[in-house]
């Protein structure tokens, strides 16, 4: 959310020893312990409540352009390893933390979690007050802030703060274009994990296209296990180019930013693979595309969801599953046109959380059926878009 600057703001005094302070647009500043890259960045800054899973959140692609609180006060505990992450390059700006991170306790560990931030350029503070900082996200909505780690503790605070106010907010940025793959690539376990064929299909049974607006791996992965060949394709990939692969099926992946400002170049594309009539299955970001490929629209939340344990109603069976989530947008229920129905419901504000087509094999999640972090009572979502494709198969169609 964009914050006008004040004309005047007297800072809070730098505590004896910070070397690392979070200054937001209002010139509110939390001052900490710097760990990881040095430097500044400039970003939405957000709150996750999950109490694992801290290397897949940091590497998650859809968090570019955001700065994460962890309320989890415990972080880096079991340090940093080679397989836990959902992409290489981390596009996340900066991470908070409660508690000083201290060093690792895991035999899985390659490295400190301190360490491992440092090589991937994220910026982090232990010592924040993560409690206050989260209230103030829920009381006012996820502000704008400069994360700056200096360790001689120098800091130009009216600039960082400048710097935190002029930056213009993903209300309207696209950042799936950052994030995406350069290539077209099959994806294969095999060329990201050391170890023979691990998690490998030896013989897939239908081809999945995934558009990669930002994709975790462990969507790619899920896919992988589920009995499919999956074509990663860019972003920016068209219909034409998307069903010249020959697809059983289309995945529409997670990814940062405002849906609508992706949506400039992803609808028409979204749109022409629904012509075809071909299976499609969205997840997150996917999912609000998919809306607005539907004609329906996306508006940006409040306070968004971020953290695994967020409770889902499932309407059409009346169960309810434990989510793993991480979104700041969501799909306007009203705005839906009459053939598209909400399949899921958050339990915590009642927003939607997945759409069905009357008539058609598509379907989407708000939330994230791989989890990574997160509990797996979603994973049935995969099984639901193979049986899709097997089924549009078995028809001849
Ligand atoms: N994880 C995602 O795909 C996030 C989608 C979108 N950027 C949002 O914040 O709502």
């Amino acid at each position: 959310m964009q914050q006008k600057a004040p004309d005047s703001v007297t800072f809070s005094p730098q505590p004896p020893g910070a070397t690392a302070a979070l200054v937001l647009a209002d010139g509110t500043v939390f001052w900490g312990k710097g760990l990881g890259a040095t430097g500044a960045a400039v970003g939405e800054v957000v709150f996750n409540t999950a109490m694992t899973g801290y290397q897949e959140v940091l590497t998650d692609p859809s968090y570019a352009g955001q700065i994460i609180t962890f309320t989890f006060p415990h972080i880096g505990n079991v340090g940093a390893n080679l397989e836990d992450i959902e992409s290489t390059t981390p596009a996340v700006r900066g991470a908070l933390f409660r508690a000083d991170v201290t060093q690792p306790s895991n035999w899985r560990a390659t490295r400190s979690l301190d360490a491992w931030m440092t090589s991937n350029g994220i910026v982090g503070i232990a010592g924040i007050d993560t409690r206050a900082l989260t209230r103030r996200i829920r009381e006012k909505g996820a502000p704008n802030g400069t994360i700056a780690h200096s360790p001689d503790g120098v800091f130009d605070l009216e600039d960082l703060r400048r710097k935190a106010a002029d930056w213009p907010g993903l209300l309207g940025m696209d950042l799936a274009k950052d994030v995406t793959c350069g290539q077209t690539y099959n994806w294969d376990e095999s060329l990201w994990r050391l170890g023979q064929g691990y998690g490998r299909q030896e013989s897939p049974v239908h081809h999945v296209v995934a558009v990669d607006y930002g994709a975790k791996r462990n969507i790619l992965r899920c896919l992988a296990n589920s009995g499919c060949k999956v074509t990663v394709v860019p972003a920016t990939t068209t219909a034409e180019e998307i069903l010249a692969h020959k697809p059983d099926g289309v995945f529409l992946s997670n990814g940062p930013g405002d849906p609508e400002a992706t949506g400039v170049y992803a609808v028409p594309a979204i749109q022409g693979v629904l012509n075809a009539g071909l299976p499609l299955f969205g997840i997150c970001l996917g999912h609000q595309m998919l809306a607005l490929a539907l004609g329906g629209k996306t508006h940006k939340m409040d306070t968004g969801h971020r953290g695994a344990n967020h409770p889902v109603k499932d309407l059409a069976t009346g169960k309810v599953e434990i989510t793993s989530q991480n979104h700041g947008f969501t799909v306007v229920e009203d705005s839906l046109p009459r053939d598209v129905a909400v399949s899921h419901r958050s339990l915590f504000d009642g927003t939607v959380e997945g759409l069905t087509v009357e008539g058609r094999p598509v379907f989407s999640v708000q939330y994230h059926p791989e989890a990574s972090p997160g509990p797996q009572d979603s994973h049935y979502l995969f099984d639901r878009f193979v049986t899709l494709m097997a089924e549009k198969k078995s028809s001849g169609t």
